[in-house]
């Protein structure tokens, strides 16, 4: 496993565990056998079962070993990377909502704000740390909004919560760094996030999906996923405010808090959020739920297997999509999901959550459908399309072909759209439908 290394930092693992670069590991997380009710599971439990050391059960209840196969230190690295940033961005969010913090734009007039900037430098700091300042990171976030007079400030507030955030980075089995980072070093980690594509291995990072989400109080994503050869290796999405039971993704997150104020979740019991985590050929997915402390901070579950709905039933299925329709047709999904034959309300969530939800069985078809001349970027989709995959889902564009994530930062040649199913049967019949919808369509 160790020759899957060759280039990045020595590994070296001693009793108490093992260490990349200065990073240094616990040994195994403890997996204990967790007394999880399905009343504090939501619907994956049927499914899931806690996972004693590296046993596990597969989807057929069979037991099986695990291998998180030869990125498993990598993987170990990405969720932990991404468990840090998304106590960062939860903690952006609040002050968002309390108005103590604000979003800016771009030059392309999206949003952005202290957690976009702030996860990508803890994200990057950590794959550095581990990997070497070599590591190659493509991200959607560049330092231009950080420069000026209001950028200064804006750069300051990033610099103190990527520092917060990383003195409690024990929280997720990380050593903190021993002094506070700079302005320097901060503004060099998003940097990185801009390396050149390099054609044997990157990583690629969303740091905030779904910005609108996020300044909303709503769903949102932080996905990194990892590319060699031009092909999606390893991928890990955390949904923060992804809620235990599904049904509860039907609505905006501030009816979900106020249901939280008038019936407080217990403490210490898992209520939303989580980090999905796979690596190419795993044949699996976990999910490791987030159990957030009032300050700010989680206590890390023991990760569950996620598989995709068995569903193949139209009028039994849940598609979900884009909650803006400039981001996707909603009239053109419509007539699908009408020809289709699918009952139920399509299901409007911001960001790679709807990923999540395919991947975790709450939904079982995920469309987009972006405007013409609209390139979809690779840090949008990498990570889910390599979970829902290997959770047993199926991903392609509107022709039937994979994804390409070999030509750069786009995923370049589309056709169409995006098409996301739990199963094969399903998505030949979505893919029928999209064509006969098509040339009546304006898109
Ligand atoms: N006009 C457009 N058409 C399609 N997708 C768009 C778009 N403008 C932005 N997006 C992408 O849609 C993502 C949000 O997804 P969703 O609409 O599913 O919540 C955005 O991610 P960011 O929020 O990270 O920029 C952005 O990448
Ligand atoms: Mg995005």
């Amino acid at each position: 496993m160790l020759g899957n290394f060759d280039s990045l930092r020595e590994i070296s693992r001693n009793a108490r565990g093992w260490s990349v670069g200065s990073l240094a590991f616990p040994r195994a997380r403890s997996w204990r056998p967790s007394a999880v009710s399905s009343e504090t599971t939501g619907n994956i439990d049927s499914r899931a079962q806690p996972r004693p050391q590296c046993l596990e059960h597969n989807r057929d209840g069979n037991d099986k070993k695990i291998t998180r196969g030869v990125y498993a230190q990598e993987l170990e690295v990405a969720a932990r990377a991404v468990q840090l940033g998304c106590m960062l961005a939860q903690r952006v969010q609040e002050r968002i909502l309390r108005k103590e913090e604000n979003a800016g734009s771009k030059d392309d007039k999206s949003l952005v704000t202290v957690a976009d900037w702030g996860v990508q430098a803890v994200v990057s700091w950590v794959l550095s740390q581990a990997f070497g300042e070599e590591v190659s990171i493509i991200a959607e976030e560049d330092t231009k909004g950080l420069k000026g007079m209001n950028g200064i400030q804006t750069l300051q507030r990033v610099v103190a919560v990527v520092n917060e955030c990383l003195s409690q980075a024990s929280v997720v089995g990380l050593t903190p760094p021993s002094r506070k980072l700079g302005t320097i070093e901060v503004l060099r980690a998003i940097n990185k996030g801009n390396s050149e594509v390099r054609s044997s291995r990157s990583w690629v990072l969303d740091p905030v999906d779904g910005t609108l989400g996020f300044v909303r109080g709503d769903q949102y994503a932080i996905a990194l996923g990892m590319i060699e050869d031009g092909r999606v290796v390893l991928g890990v999405l955390g949904c923060p405010n992804y809620p235990m039971r599904p049904q509860w993704l039907n609505y905006h997150q501030k009816y979900y808090r106020l249901a939280s104020k008038i019936a407080p979740p217990p403490p210490g019991k898992w209520h939303k959020g989580c980090v999905l985590t796979s690596a190419k050929g795993a044949g699996q997915a976990w999910m490791e739920p987030l159990v957030w402390n009032s300050d700010g901070s989680f206590l890390l579950n023991p990760p569950r297997v996620v598989a995709v709905s068995p569903v193949d039933d139209p009028a039994q299925a849940t598609f979900c999509e884009p909650v803006e329709k400039a981001n996707s047709s909603h009239s053109f999904t419509e007539g699908v999901a009408d020809s289709l034959g699918l009952r139920k309300r399509p299901l409007r969530v911001y960001s790679m959550a709807k990923y999540a939800a395919i991947a975790r069985g709450d939904a079982e078809i995920f469309m987009k459908f972006a405007r013409a001349g609209y390139k979809e970027k690779i840090w949008d989709h990498a990570a889910g399309v390599l979970i829902v995959e290997e959770a047993g889902g199926v991903v392609t564009d509107a022709g039937g072909r994979p994804l390409d994530f070999s030509k750069g930062r786009y995923l370049e040649g589309l056709d169409r759209g995006i098409i996301v199913s739990c199963g094969t049967g399903l998505h030949r019949r979505i893919i029928s439908a999209v064509d006969a919808s098509w040339n009546s369509s304006k898109l």
